[in-house]
């Protein structure tokens, strides 16, 4: 533990079995990753973000365990959850919010996230002026943008970035390397993102599910 801490964050997978209800994905997957960009790779279906929602700790493993700086993702779910964040391409799940209350809601559900990052982010993605907007109203790239806007101003130790070029400009491609630059350099936070394109930033290691 105290080499951990020492080392940054460690997200620890252990033994993992997980199926959907018609679909086996992972049975006695394990894996232990550090701070830097680890690239997750595999054919479609595969299971990245699968892998990415569970070390999210949005689905829970049937077997084996997920811990992240010790804390274990079922013991612990609440502690966990505030440890990390999953950046997807999913709908909203609640589509009539604002842009706004989206925010509002994550930053009272990250009591220690910073509201001027989070803005900073927005008019960095060149989105901040979409906040009066309902998210269901918001195109593709946009909702891609306000989603790594909050993913890079959380305070969390573990970013789970999926497929997260899909769908931007070239000009937020841009912006996001620098930023993935910044934040692969840092001791202090994991990143685990997928890219079926090589994503061009400073990748420390691989992860790849093979069948
Ligand atoms: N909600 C679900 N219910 C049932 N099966 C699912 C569900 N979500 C995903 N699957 C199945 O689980 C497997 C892994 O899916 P997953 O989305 O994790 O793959 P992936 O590697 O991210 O794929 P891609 O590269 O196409 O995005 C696939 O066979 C998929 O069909």
């Amino acid at each position: 533990m105290a080499v951990e801490q020492k080392d940054g964050p460690l997200l620890r997978i252990a033994g993992v079995h997980f199926h959907f209800d018609t679909r086996p994905v992972f049975a006695g997957f394990s894996a232990a990753i550090g701070p830097g960009i680890t690239w997750l790779r595999g054919a479609n279906g595969m299971g990245k973000t699968t892998l990415l929602k569970l070390a999210a700790g949005a689905l829970t493993p049937n077997r084996g365990s997920i811990a992240l700086d010790g804390i274990d993702c079922a013991a612990q779910p609440l502690a966990y959850r505030l440890a990390a964040f999953y950046c997807g391409g999913d709908l909203p799940d609640l589509p009539w919010l604002a842009v706004q209350e989206l925010l509002d809601l994550h930053l009272a559900l990250y009591p220690a996230a910073d509201a001027r990052l989070v803005e900073r982010q927005l008019d960095a993605f060149g989105v901040a002026g979409t906040l009066g907007q309902a998210l269901s109203t918001l195109s593709l790239g946009q909702h891609k943008k306000v989603q790594l806007a909050l993913a890079l101003a959380l305070p969390v130790r573990l970013l789970l970035l999926d497929e997260p070029f899909n769908g931007l400009d070239a000009a937020a491609v841009e912006y996001l390397r620098g930023q993935l630059g910044e934040l692969g350099a840092r001791q202090d936070v994991c990143v685990l993102l997928t890219s079926h394109l090589e994503p061009l930033v400073a990748v420390r290691r691989m992860l790849d599910l093979a069948p």
